[in-house]
């Protein structure tokens, strides 16, 4: 989106800023130009925000009273708003959940989409929602065109969803950690004793009018060893419930509390000594490149001869060729797997149909509580998500607590401006590589969370002068991506520790300014601002001390200190239909140098600017659109 007033003012150096000593250089940068945009909104990148606040618990009234069917195909209703965000729901999800999502936007119920039709769609939609049967890949993000806010798994593994894909393309991705836990646990625990006692295949051969009651005698398990590999919330479950059959559990899990273990009565074993000393092995860990096939020839020969194996988390940890070897030559005596590397597992595959194994269809997740309780759980975080607060459960952005959110709003615009404005203030060509960012607060540097400043500021230097749209979850990656290196450094100041900062200043190295004066002594472009009564202001700039309102646009001036300056430029801007909106003059001493920066409502015309730079005690000016 490229506002005509951004055009101008990087297509029209001569005129907007003017250098008696160095005449100005090329537009800023080597970007292309771009929009002008502010946004408090984390996720929106324009200021248009298609969603209506609505607070999360007068939805949950709404839906309790309202009478909404659950559809398969719900076309959007012509009647809504256009401006209510469109949700695609891809896979089927609890009835209270979708009435939470209608009741904030439009709601399209498509189960079983192809790749291709998934990709069609998504361009007309700000928020996806998937279980663990949509892959949710590049493709997808690059067919959203830009839209598509947030993506909802509506359960724990991501592993479905390409985070980095998300995140370049600045879409959120959350999900609904906890309310599949005990679901998935009883899973583990019925798998667990059904297989112990062989009760799929008695039944399956009783049914088949056999009486085989020597052929299924099974293992007991009281007193047996269980290995709880991944020590989450679902394996801690697990562990529970198996201590209660009387089992001895140890777990192996490299990033688990070990507190929390012992709480349980349950020792933390290294993997190796997890998976010799176990009867039973119990699968609890993501897939990650870490864990994929973490379960192969290798280690399953380093188990107990005829270990029993349970898998309720994902397919992809167990090399599956390995296990029919392991099964077959009895080092593995039997498994019982609800989780496959191809769901569904192709008809023939030999590790279904081996006889020592139980399977079913990746039901860990799938009791009538949990998933209206992940149907509600992801609703929220993608409402949540929409309406551009930050989820508790986002999977590709830093999580920033309500009230940090709510606290840091005005420093969001502050940060966000001080950004653009030092990016139009280094000189055409410089290239902007190393930005280091002061906050002086009167917290304790542990005490303040900058995250959101961070991702400001990188939003207000990048977006004038490129096509990226910068949001929370881009924000770090982009700059990586540009080269530009922001660190951040704060300092603890005698300053009311109510308000989470007192200032923060911007300094850029290594550059050329179109405005020679706010190049320190040091040689270092910086400006600095402060919150004055809920309103951002420009304190500083270079080695002046200056105090203007962040509003509007603003000239800087520097001019020798003398009288009847600030009358000559007003007037200029005045007989040109310019209204300025605060004004202030810092100097360095007494009738020598003085900065004068004035906010202006309107962006001056060539000639206005022109005439600016005519007055003949005006040594340079700049012109910068906020
Ligand atoms: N079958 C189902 O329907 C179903 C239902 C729910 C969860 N799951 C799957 O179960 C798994 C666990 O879910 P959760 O909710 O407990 O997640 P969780 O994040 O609470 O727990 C995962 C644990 O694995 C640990 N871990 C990470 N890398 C490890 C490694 N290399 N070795 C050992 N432990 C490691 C983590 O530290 C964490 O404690 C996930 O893969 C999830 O997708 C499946
Ligand atoms: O990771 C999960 O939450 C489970 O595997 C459940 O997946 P599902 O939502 O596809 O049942």
């Amino acid at each position: 989106m490229a506002s005509s007033s951004a055009k101008s003012l990087f297509t029209s150096p001569h005129f907007t800023s003017f250098n008696r000593s160095s005449p100005s250089k090329s537009p800023l940068l080597s970007f292309p130009n771009s929009s002008v945009s502010l946004n408090l909104h984390p996720l929106h990148s324009s200021s248009s925000n298609r969603c209506n606040f609505i607070p999360l618990r007068s939805v949950l009234k709404t839906v309790e009273s309202s009478e909404l069917e659950v559809q398969t195909s719900d076309l959007p209703d012509p009647t809504f708003p256009n401006d209510r965000s469109t949700i695609l729901v891809a896979e089927k999800l609890g009835e209270a959940g979708l009435k939470l999502l209608r009741s904030f936007g439009n709601v399209e119920c498509a189960y079983d989409l192809s790749p291709e039709d998934l990709c069609a769609k998504i361009s007309s939609c700000d928020a996806l929602i998937v279980r663990s049967g949509t892959k949710v890949n590049r493709q997808v993000f690059e067919a959203a065109k830009g839209r598509l806010k947030v993506v909802g798994r509506a359960g724990v593994g991501i592993d479905n969803v390409d985070l980095q894909a998300a995140t370049e393309f600045g879409c959120l991705v959350v999900n609904a950690p906890t309310a599949n836990t005990i679901a998935a646990a009883e899973h583990g625990i019925a798998l667990l004793t059904a297989m112990a006692r062989n009760v799929a295949q008695a039944d399956a051969s009783t049914k088949a009018g056999k009486w085989e009651r020597n052929k299924y005698v099974g293992v007991s398990l009281v007193g047996k060893t269980l290995a709880v590999m991944g020590f989450g919330k679902v394996g801690s479950e697990v562990a529970r419930r198996a201590k209660g059959l009387g089992m001895q559990v140890i777990a192996h899990d490299p990033y688990a509390p070990v507190d929390r273990a012992r709480a349980i009565g349950v020792e933390l074993v290294s993997f190796n000594q997890a998976i010799s000393t176990a009867d039973f092995i119990s699968l609890h860990m993501p897939l990650t490149p870490t864990t994929s096939k973490v379960f192969n020839d290798d280690t399953f020969g380093l188990m107990k001869k005829g270990v029993r194996l349970i898998n309720v988390a994902r397919g992809g940890v167990i090399d599956e060729d390995a296990l029919v070897r392991a099964l077959d030559s009895g080092a593995v005596a039997q498994a019982a797997l609800d989780v496959f590397v191809e769901e569904p597992p192709p008809k023939d595959s030999k590790l279904v149909q081996h006889k020592n194994v139980t399977v079913t269809p990746h039901l860990g997740a799938s009791t009538k509580e949990a998933q209206e309780g992940v149907a509600i759980e992801i609703a929220e975080a993608v409402v949540g998500a929409l309406n551009g607060e930050l989820s508790a459960t986002a999977v590709n952005a830093p999580m920033v607590a309500p009230e940090v959110l709510s606290e840091l709003a005005p420093y969001v615009v502050l940060a966000e401006k001080l950004g653009r404005l030092a990016v139009q203030l280094v000189a055409g060509g410089s290239g902007i590589k190393s930005v280091k960012v002061l906050y002086r607060s009167g917290r304790v540097p542990d005490d303040l969370d900058t995250r959101l400043l961070r991702a400001m500021i990188t939003k207000g230097i990048i977006e004038p002068i490129s096509d990226s749209h910068i949001n929370l979850v881009n924000a770090d990656f982009t700059a990586k991506q540009r080269g530009l290196r922001i660190s951040e450094e704060r300092v603890l100041v005698d300053a009311p520790p109510e308000f989470p900062v007192e200032s923060i200043q911007i300094m850029v190295s290594n550059v050329d300014s179109k405005f020679a004066s706010a190049i320190t002594e040091s040689g270092i472009v910086a400006i600095e601002g402060k919150v004055k009564y809920g309103v951002p202001h420009l304190t500083r700039v270079g080695s002046f001390d200056v105090d203007v309102s962040l509003e509007g646009n603003l000239i800087l001036c520097r001019q020798l200190d003398q009288p009847g300056m600030i009358g000559r430029v007003g007037n200029i801007l005045g007989e040109n239909n310019v209204n300025v909106n605060f004004m202030s003059v810092g100097r360095t001493m007494r009738r020598k140098r003085a900065i004068m920066a004035i906010g202006v409502d309107e962006e001056p015309n060539k000639d206005t600017l022109r005439k600016i730079g005519q007055v003949p005690a005006v040594e340079e000016f700049v012109f910068l659109n906020l």
